[in-house]
């Protein structure tokens, strides 16, 4: 049940890092988003949503590969608010490579884009995702809900093939950049300690901060501490599972360790149910800084 890898890219792969180069600079160009947090996290977040609707058991399978977030019918999902903005961010990218590059790939890439240039890890990706029609846009719903405990954020991630639970911390680990808005889910802060550089803080914050449980101004329950700082309940569920807490655990201490298998979940994450040819070149991109742009 996976979708087959249909178009023939006319993209050679060495322009893919023009097209990375090019979302890292939109990325440089709206740092003022978001109060100087900067659009490096709603890309991602962007990325995640487009790619974390899949469900193999479905009929109409979602995933990263038809593009789909690109349809309103998808886009205005209540899991996508605020997401507009990042998707208004990438279209003069998508008309300057003139269907040369597909919605899907052009998501994906920019969440890479994103994790590296807020100083994360190398993601490898592969192009060949092809639009798909609406149509083959996804039932909303699909993506997680905030107010829920261990059991089901673990039931949720494995529907999207993450059997493991080092992966599931691993993904939510990318908590540590951006921030929740009461606007787009009912959630919001922290200010001031909302940061854009891709590190285990999440983990350490977890461990270390004295967590509050709160009703906020929507009526819903988070955790906040004497900072600013806020977890959302699907956060906090992360070191109230034993199993969860000893991988928290891990990449509090080790970054190393967070990276490497944020790396490889966000990867599968990103190409859940596409089959790609066997040619199809698994490409590694480098960040501005390291081309000294
Ligand atoms: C249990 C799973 C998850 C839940 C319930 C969840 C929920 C949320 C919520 C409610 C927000 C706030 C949105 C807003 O108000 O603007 C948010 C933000 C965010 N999420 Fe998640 N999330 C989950 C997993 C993930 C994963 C797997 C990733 C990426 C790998 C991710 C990346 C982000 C990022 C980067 C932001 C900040 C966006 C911004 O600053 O605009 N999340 N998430
Ligand atoms: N720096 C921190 O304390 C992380 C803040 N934080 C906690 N849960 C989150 C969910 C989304 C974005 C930021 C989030």
């Amino acid at each position: 049940n996976e979708v087959q890898f249909a178009a023939s890219n006319k993209l050679k792969n060495t322009n893919y890092q023009n097209v990375y180069n090019d979302i890292a600079n939109v990325i440089r160009e709206n740092d003022e988003h978001d109060d100087y947090i900067g659009s490096g996290p709603v890309l991602l977040r962007l990325a995640w949503h487009a790619s974390g609707q899949f469900d193999s058991k479905q009929e109409i399978k979602g995933g990263s590969y038809n593009g789909t977030l690109r349809f309103d019918k998808e886009l205005s999902d209540p899991s996508n608010a605020g997401l507009k903005y990042a998707f208004d961010l990438l279209k003069p990218i998508y008309k300057k490579y003139n269907h040369q590059i597909s919605h899907g790939d052009l998501f994906t890439l920019a969440g890479v884009v994103a994790v590296q240039e807020m100083g994360g890890p190398k993601i490898p990706w592969r192009y060949g995702r092809v639009d798909g029609d609406i149509e083959t846009v996804p039932l909303n719903g699909r993506l997680p809900d905030a107010n829920q405990n261990a059991n089901y954020v673990r039931n949720f991630f494995h529907r999207l093939n993450f059997l493991e639970d080092k992966e599931i911390v691993a993904l939510i680990g990318a908590h540590c950049v951006g921030k929740t808005h009461l606007k787009n889910s009912g959630f919001e802060g922290p200010w001031g300690a909302a940061t854009n550089m891709f590190t285990n803080e999440f983990f350490r914050n977890l461990l270390t901060e004295k967590w509050v449980l709160e009703k906020n101004e929507a009526g819903n329950q988070q955790y906040n501490n004497d900072k600013g700082y806020m977890m959302l309940p699907t956060d906090m569920a992360l070191v109230q599972d034993g199993s969860f807490k000893k991988i928290v655990e891990e990449f509090a201490n080790d970054e190393s360790s967070f990276f490497k298998v944020f790396s490889s979940a966000f990867n599968k994450l990103l190409e859940n149910g596409i089959k790609f040819e066997k040619s199809s070149p698994v490409l590694y991109f480098k960040t501005l800084d390291e081309q000294d742009i």
